[in-house]
């Protein structure tokens, strides 16, 4: 069995760094409309009565947008932008330090949200809610509170798991954001406003075929792109072109719905040894040798949205679509058969 090409994968990829593709502004956002619109509504009131905006949750799968939405936030408010994240910040000392160093109305980004230390999250309650910081002095008997003002800040929060979040901190964000999976048409834009910042030129119908193909996510489309592009580059005459698309992305094993190696695995093992399910997460996790949380985070979002698959409560289901996807008849299900079969 190959392994499935990580850069075919949503997650976050070191290539992904340092390259000047991200909008910077609201206006070059494409997509995610509600979500763009409330901000719009949030930033400007926030920006007129000269106030710190509400503290924002952005959650969703990996590669949607979180992160870039969070740094234009901080742009469209014209503050100063600071970026950590759940497992980095250890002690509540860490969190501490630069909640103090922040500037009035900042935004303060914290990626994996959901993987706080719980003495670090402690802190964060009174800060949100009052800017203020409790810190315990000395130990034992002789320990005792100071109490710290802050300055009005943006706590935004980015999550792939929002099951994860506690109560108590999910409640303390007032403007929850979920992210969507981009529709063919967005990822079309996306594509060929990519290419041509990159100065490649792409037929319509190649940047239509990337789109069609990159499993709902800018991230991957922006992957997608850079590999047809080395496909033109050497074997063609460097222009994208559908039939130059089409063969690159089938030779990097994305098939025509975009579902790669993983996503295909996954469907198949269902199919094949399940009978199409239902059939336990945890069963799943162990058959594929992929952890749980990778499964539910990355894999199963897009198949649920796309119609492949159901979530019930005794396990996971294959849809009728995806025995069609897979050439497969779908197995009669007992007790429907007729007498004449
Ligand atoms: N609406 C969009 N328009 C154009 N490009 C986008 C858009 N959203 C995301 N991108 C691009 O997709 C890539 C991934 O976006 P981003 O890093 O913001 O995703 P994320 O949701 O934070 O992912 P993760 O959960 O892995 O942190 C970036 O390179 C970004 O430039
Ligand atoms: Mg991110």
């Amino acid at each position: 069995m190959t392994e499935p090409d990580p850069t075919l994968r949503p997650q976050r990829l070191p290539e992904d760094e340092g390259r000047a593709l991200r909008p910077q502004m609201l206006d070059d956002f494409v997509g995610q409309a509600e979500a763009r619109a409330n901000l719009r509504v949030f930033i400007q009131s926030a920006r007129s009565r000269g106030e710190a905006m509400d503290h924002t949750l952005f959650h969703g799968p990996p590669g949607l947008g979180k992160t870039t939405l969070a740094q234009i936030m901080a742009r469209e408010l014209g503050v100063n932008f600071r970026m950590t994240s759940g497992p980095v910040l250890a002690k509540a000392g860490d969190l501490a330090a630069i909640l103090t160093n922040l500037e009035t109305r900042d935004v303060l980004f914290i990626d994996e949200i959901h993987r706080l230390n719980p003495a670090v999250e402690e802190v964060l309650y009174p800060a949100m809610e009052d800017y203020e910081l409790d810190l315990v002095i000395g130990e034992g008997p002789a320990a005792r509170t100071v109490r710290i003002e802050l300055q009005p800040f943006t706590l935004v929060g980015a999550t792939t798991r929002l099951g994860l979040l506690t109560t108590p901190l999910r409640d303390r964000f007032g403007i929850p954001t979920r992210l969507q999976f981009y529709t063919v048409d967005e990822l079309n834009s996306i594509v060929t406003r990519n290419a041509e910042k990159l100065g490649v030129r792409a037929e319509p119908a190649g940047a239509r075929e990337i789109a069609r193909r990159a499993r709902g996510t800018p991230r991957i489309a922006g992957r997608l792109l850079r590999r047809v592009v080395d496909f033109a580059v050497v074997e063609g005459n460097g222009v994208v072109t559908q039939q130059l698309a089409d063969g690159a992305l089938t030779r990097l094993g994305v098939d025509g719905m975009g579902l790669d190696g993983a996503d295909r695995r996954y469907l198949r093992l269902i199919a094949e040894h399940y009978a199409g399910g239902p059939v336990g997460i945890e069963t799943i996790s162990a058959a594929l040798s992929e952890s749980r949380d990778a499964i539910e985070e990355v894999i199963e979002p897009y198949l649920l949205q796309q119609g492949l698959i159901q979530r019930t409560p005794r396990g996971r289901m294959l849809a009728q679509r995806a025995w069609d996807h897979l050439g497969m008849p779908a197995p009669k299900p007992p007790g429907q058969a007729t007498l004449f079969d």
